[in-house]
């Protein structure tokens, strides 16, 4: 059975080590604190946890490292000498390009394949839009496993690198916009007299419905031209956001979020 090393147990690395359940791997994590390593023994049965990255990733087929940006130089150091040739190394640092890991991996020494894994935050349910970069050396059966590993715990998708910054913006930032948009529409319903729990409970269901027709195979504006009655409410309402920047806000966000 091959074993799969998760390096950071937060909610990245928690939530893949618990789409791993009933897979056929074996899985060891790793986190910092004593709380985190009793939830995961606690919540996700079948999964070993230790304090040790080194421990972990002896003798692991495939890494996943899911620490936070700022640690995670340090701890890529810290296990690097226990990496053992030809390794799956999967990155789901959001600040690290391939070149940065080839880099600090030294990776030419190992012919180790390492890709880059961008999930979202809907990893935790199962709904995750996951991106997977590879190195120019990943072969079509090794893509295949980290294909196979983000597909369930949502839809991954293979990209190149140069779409990783947009991609991530639209996808991973995105999920904070969408919920930002729902909480503004809560609060505006709220102004016009409905409970904020009633008020945020219709305005998620309203995304997943016009989520639906998408998935459907309807065109945006499509759907849109259906709501909105000639003389009617939903145009004065469009108009309003259109009046206040309403796209120009979701295009300048997406570009602030890109990172080059
Ligand atoms: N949040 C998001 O939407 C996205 C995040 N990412 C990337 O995912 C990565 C992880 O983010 P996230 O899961 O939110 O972070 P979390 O803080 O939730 O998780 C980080 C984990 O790392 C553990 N940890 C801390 N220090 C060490 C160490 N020295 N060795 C091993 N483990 C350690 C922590 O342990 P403990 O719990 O004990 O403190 C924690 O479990 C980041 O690099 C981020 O860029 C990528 C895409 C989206
Ligand atoms: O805000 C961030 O930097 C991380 C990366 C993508 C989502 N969250």
């Amino acid at each position: 059975m091959k074993k799969i090393a998760i390096i950071g147990a937060g909610n990245m690395g928690g939530a893949i080590a618990a789409s791993l359940v009933g897979a056929d791997f074996r899985v060891v994590c790793t986190a910092k604190t004593k709380i985190t390593i009793d939830r995961i023994h606690k919540e996700i049965p079948g999964v070993e946890i230790t304090q040790s990255n080194v421990v972990a990733v002896s003798d692991a087929d495939i890494i996943v490292l899911a620490v936070k940006p700022y640690i995670s130089a340090g701890v890529i150091e810290e296990i690097n000498p226990v990496i053992k040739p030809g390794a799956i190394v999967l990155s789901v640092v959001a600040t690290l390009s391939l070149a940065d890991l080839n880099c600090l991996l030294h990776s030419s020494e190992r012919e180790m394949k390492i890709m880059r894994v961008i999930p979202n935050t809907a990893i935790r349910l199962g709904k995750s839009v996951t991106f997977i970069a590879p190195d120019s050396n990943v072969d079509a059966d090794t893509l295949a496993v980290a294909e196979g590993i983000f597909n369930r715990s949502g839809k991954a998708f293979v990209i190149e690198e140069k779409s990783m910054g947009a991609c991530m913006a639209l996808a991973s930032c995105g999920i904070a916009y969408f919920l930002r948009f729902i909480r503004a529409a809560a609060e505006g319903s709220v102004e016009l007299g409905l409970r904020p729990t009633f008020a945020t409970q219709i305005a998620a269901l309203t995304a997943e419905g016009a989520a639906a027709l998408l998935a459907d195979g309807a065109h945006p504006e499509a759907e849109i031209d259906k709501v909105t009655t000639p003389g009617g409410i939903t145009i004065k309402g469009l108009n309003a956001l259109e009046a206040n920047g309403f796209t120009n806000a979701v295009i300048e966000a997406l570009r602030a979020s890109c990172v080059k």
